[in-house]
């Protein structure tokens, strides 16, 4: 028996950051939404634990599928092991959270394949372990986030079609944490406010002139959307930018212009995720 599961990707539709703490984590505000596109993960019972993720370099124990599988592992007890196939599709480090995607995917698949009936604030709280972006994704629903990115509240978005674009380059978080010049004194703003504010159009993410000045190739990505979108945004701590569109045609029209240097695809918004969808399916 096979399970076969998606992993999708996030948007942050905007990031602010207001503060640091003293460990160094950043006090954030954000906006996530899903996407109906992203990896898939294939999950198989074993006695033994192998993750397999093609195109992605490193050993096997750092990915952070296996580490999610040893984490349930060593909180439950279990002996079971699986094998787990990996289809990446969304580029590391692109900002679309396609690592910590797959690592929620690992925690609630194995949590069904294996029987755990843990719950999800409890993976929740495995997964903020693993990185600040694991928890979103175990819940499943688009939320706005403060804290250093694990304080969500859930919310609905209007759903829309984007474009998105990975500009080719390998963005750091910390990397865009740790430059001099970035700012940290956004004041913090309400739930409300953000709903009420058409947040990828009014509202802005602190790390993109950071991004924009540490990477040409953002920087041009984001102009090349201004000039043929209208406007353009970039996701997390980069990579990828990304513009709303009006359709998926108008979507896949502007993607064949692309420069081809770079990569990018169109998908749609959901306020819950393909994950989640896919596996009240499967019952
Ligand atoms: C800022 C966001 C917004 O979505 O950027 P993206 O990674 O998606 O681009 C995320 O919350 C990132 O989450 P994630 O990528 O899981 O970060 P982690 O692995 O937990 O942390 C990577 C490094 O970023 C820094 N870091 C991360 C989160 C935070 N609130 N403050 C930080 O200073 C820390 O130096 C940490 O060592
Ligand atoms: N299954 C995985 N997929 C992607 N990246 C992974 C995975 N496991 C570990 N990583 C590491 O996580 C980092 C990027 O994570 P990712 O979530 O894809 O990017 P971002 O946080 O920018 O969206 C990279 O350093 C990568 O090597």
């Amino acid at each position: 028996m096979t399970l076969t599961l998606p992993a999708p990707a996030k948007l942050n539709l905007f990031l602010h950051i207001n503060g640091r703490r003293d460990d160094g984590y950043h006090l954030l505000q954000t906006l996530f939404v899903l996407l109906e596109h992203g990896d898939t993960l294939h999950l198989q019972p074993a006695n033994d634990l192998q993750v397999h993720c093609p195109g992605l370099p490193g050993a096997m124990t750092d990915n952070l599928v296996y580490r999610a599988a040893k984490l349930l592992q060593a909180h439950t007890g279990t002996r079971q092991g699986a094998h787990i196939y990996v289809t990446k599709r969304l580029p590391a480090g692109g900002g679309l959270g396609g690592g910590s995607s797959d690592a929620a995917t690992a925690l609630l698949g194995l949590n069904r394949l294996w029987e755990l009936g843990l719950s999800l604030d409890t993976l929740a709280q495995l997964g903020l372990e693993l990185g600040a972006d694991v928890p979103v994704f175990v819940r499943g629903h688009s939320a706005f986030a403060e804290g250093v990115g694990e304080q969500l509240t859930s919310v609905d978005v209007p759903e829309q079609w984007y474009l998105v674009v990975f500009p080719g380059v390998f963005v750091s978080t910390q990397e865009i944490f740790c430059d001099r010049e970035l700012t940290r004194n956004t004041p913090p703003i309400t739930v409300q406010a953000v709903l009420g504010a058409a947040p990828e159009t009014q509202l802005g993410n602190d790390c993109e002139p950071v991004a924009r000045r540490l990477f040409a190739e953002v920087d041009e990505a984001l102009g090349w959307l201004e000039r043929h979108v209208g406007t353009g945004r970039m996701t997390g701590t980069g990579a990828c930018v990304y513009a709303t569109v009006a359709n998926w045609q108008k979507g896949a029209k502007l993607l064949a212009h692309l420069p081809p240097r770079w990569s990018g695809f169109v998908a749609r918004s959901c306020n819950t995720s393909p994950l989640h969808r896919v596996l009240e399916d499967k019952g």
